[in-house]
């Protein structure tokens, strides 16, 4: 395995070989709902925007467990997940996008099952509050993959999803952040400190089902109708079950060039668990590209792993009554969230 300065937690399963010995029945009952959600690749995040960062995504990922330990799917667990990170404005998706070159909101968004590994997606979109939402729409409603920009919209219509108008989605933070950089003009592959806050979730439910979702406002400074890897099924996310189920976060063009999710389920096909196939996909974007990023992984026997080339990648975890955090290498908190716990915060 190539020496890479990847960063990482992981959760190993006590059993892949005991799974595939059982009827499918049992297998029912004995897999253990998981959940990994992931707030971004990111340079180095302050110690203030740390704890809200933290809020953020553990509260993600214990809105989604406790979807999954109801008995409800792992769609609806991603789903979930995503749509409370877009509706927090510390988040580059949803609410808190960044701002393209005319200072406008274009979103992206896809996710996927991986029963039947159907999959919607959505790029372009301004003015809607949880363009994941439309994104299942798209999967469930249309006969479609991917709908973009004004078909997006006219979808989103007539699904009667309401507008929200673009400057209530835009924070002050991201309108600074635009003016900094069109005086400054960095380059993202050497910064993707400027381009934090993609979201995204990974989870296996009760019945074995994995599903991904990706959500992001895109790259600071983007040109318009710029599309990124997070709405394109195998780069922004992939989920089969037979195999496992990832998002991604990072440097769009780089990911979209490595198609890297689905370069990370080929690493898992291969025979590796997903710290070392999320390791083998960074490692080989990193030096054939020069892209940096992070993934979120589970393989099919719930065996997990948040693993990024970038600086730091806000990620949280969700197993077995243990919540697992973390933003930075080696950073790794872990709570208790079994009955008569006390979660972190109140959702
Ligand atoms: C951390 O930034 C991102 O993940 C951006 C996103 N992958 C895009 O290029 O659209």
């Amino acid at each position: 395995m190539a020496d890479i300065p990847c960063s990482s937690q992981t959760g190993h399963s006590d059993h892949r070989s005991y799974i595939s010995s059982r009827s499918s029945q049992f297998i029912t009952d004995f897999i253990q709902p998981v959940i990994v959600v992931h707030g971004g690749g990111a340079g180095s995040i302050s110690k203030e925007r740390s704890e809200r960062v933290r809020l953020g995504v553990t509260k993600a990922a214990l809105l989604g467990y406790n979807i999954l330990k109801d008995g409800r799917s792992a769609l609806d667990a991603v789903e979930e997940a995503v749509v409370s990170l877009e509706d927090d404005p510390e988040f580059n998706a949803g609410n808190g996008s960044v701002l393209n070159e005319d200072g406008q909101i274009e979103m992206d968004a896809s996710i996927m099952e991986g029963k039947s590994l159907c999959t919607g997606a959505v790029s372009a979109v301004k003015s809607i509050a949880n363009p994941i939402k439309l994104a299942r729409l798209v999967m469930e409603k249309t006969n479609h993959c991917f709908l973009t920009d004004r078909g997006a919209a006219c979808f989103a219509k007539s699904m009667g999803i309401p507008t929200v108008p673009g400057e209530k989605m835009m924070t002050e933070r991201n309108i600074k952040r635009l003016k900094k950089e069109k005086a400054e003009k960095t380059n993202f592959l050497d910064d993707v400190d400027n381009n934090t806050g993609t979201v995204g979730a990974v989870a296996l439910d009760k019945n074995g089902n994995l599903a991904y979702a990706t959500s992001t406002g895109g790259i600071i400074n983007k040109m318009v109708g710029r599309v990124g890897d997070s709405p394109c099924v195998g780069s922004g996310g992939y989920a089969d079950n037979e195999i496992g189920a990832v998002s991604t976060t990072g440097h769009g063009e780089s990911i979209l060039r490595v198609n890297l999710a689905r370069l990370v389920i080929f690493h898992l096909e291969q025979g590796k668990n997903p710290q070392e196939a999320a390791d083998a996909a960074l490692c080989y974007m990193k030096s054939r590209v020069k892209g940096l990023g992070g993934v979120i992984v589970i393989d099919r026997t719930g065996e997990w792993a948040a693993r990024w080339t970038s600086v730091s990648m806000p990620w949280a975890s969700a197993k077995q009554d243990k919540l697992h955090f973390g933003i930075v290498p080696g950073m790794v908190h872990i709570t208790d969230i079994g009955k008569g716990k006390n979660p972190p915060f109140c959702i």
